[in-house]
């Protein structure tokens, strides 16, 4: 597999276990994302540790500010050498096409800029609670829209709306899914989910998994099962 579709979501508390689970992998197995826990504990050196070892690195720190304070974290993120880094698509269109501009100088070493647009983690009536009276895959085609005007790589959503958002998008435009539980496994905090093969089917570019893989008894028997079963 030369371009793996799974990015592990590296979201332990112990470095060590983390960089032992890495060095039981290699990048043609997997991508791997750096999320909020691992960032604030281990920093910027564990992600050029991963990236040092040839890894693509998906940054996940959903950036959602000014525009100017996201586009300087934008900028500091390809400084890392990551091959992926998100904002929130709801810090608006100004916002998206201030991060889009700070990677221009970077050319093409500027990694890829997404957007997350509602968290796999909320449903209807989690919308509801925070004043938005729709369901969740209509706020996910407004803020993907958005995304895609303002010119970025492509959103985070659920793959319960990719068949929407390629058929609305096109193609070229990469939805990145976590919400990814294979059959028979927990779903923990996750509501908008899908089997890997099931949102490979409907048109995810990227699966993000984490717990299934990484809480596993055997976390790359379980991730080469996953990788198998996409084919
Ligand atoms: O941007 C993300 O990666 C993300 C967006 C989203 O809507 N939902 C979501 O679960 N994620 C991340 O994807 C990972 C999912 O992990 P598991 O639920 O353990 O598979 C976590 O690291 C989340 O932070």
């Amino acid at each position: 597999m030369t371009d793996p579709k799974v990015i592990v979501a590296l979201d332990y508390a112990d470095e060590a276990a983390a960089l032992a689970f890495v060095a039981k992998v290699d990048p043609s197995l997997c991508r791997l994302k750096v999320g909020k826990e691992m960032f604030t504990l281990f920093g910027p050196q564990f992600v050029r540790q991963l990236v040092g070892k040839g890894f693509d690195v998906f940054l996940d720190l959903k950036f959602h500010d000014i525009p100017n304070t996201v586009a300087k974290a934008v900028a500091a993120s390809a400084e890392l050498g990551v091959w992926m880094v998100n904002v929130h698509a709801s810090g608006g269109l100004r916002m998206m096409e201030a991060a889009k501009a700070a990677l221009v100088p970077y050319g093409a070493r500027a990694p890829k800029l997404i957007a997350v647009t509602v968290l796999t983690s909320m449903e209807q009536g989690d919308l509801a609670q925070i004043g938005l009276d729709l369901a969740p895959q209509e706020q996910v085609l407004r803020l993907a829209s958005l995304t895609h005007q303002a010119g970025l790589d492509g959103v985070v959503c659920s793959a319960q709306e990719a068949q929407l958002l390629k058929a609305r998008l096109g193609a070229e435009f990469l939805l990145v899914t976590p919400g990814i539980r294979p059959a028979g496994s927990e779903q923990g905090d996750q509501r908008r989910v899908l089997t890997p093969a099931e949102a490979v089917a409907v048109g995810a570019d990227y699966l993000v998994i984490g717990r299934p893989i990484t809480q596993a008894v055997d976390p790359v028997a379980t991730l080469q099962a996953i990788n198998a079963s996409l084919i």
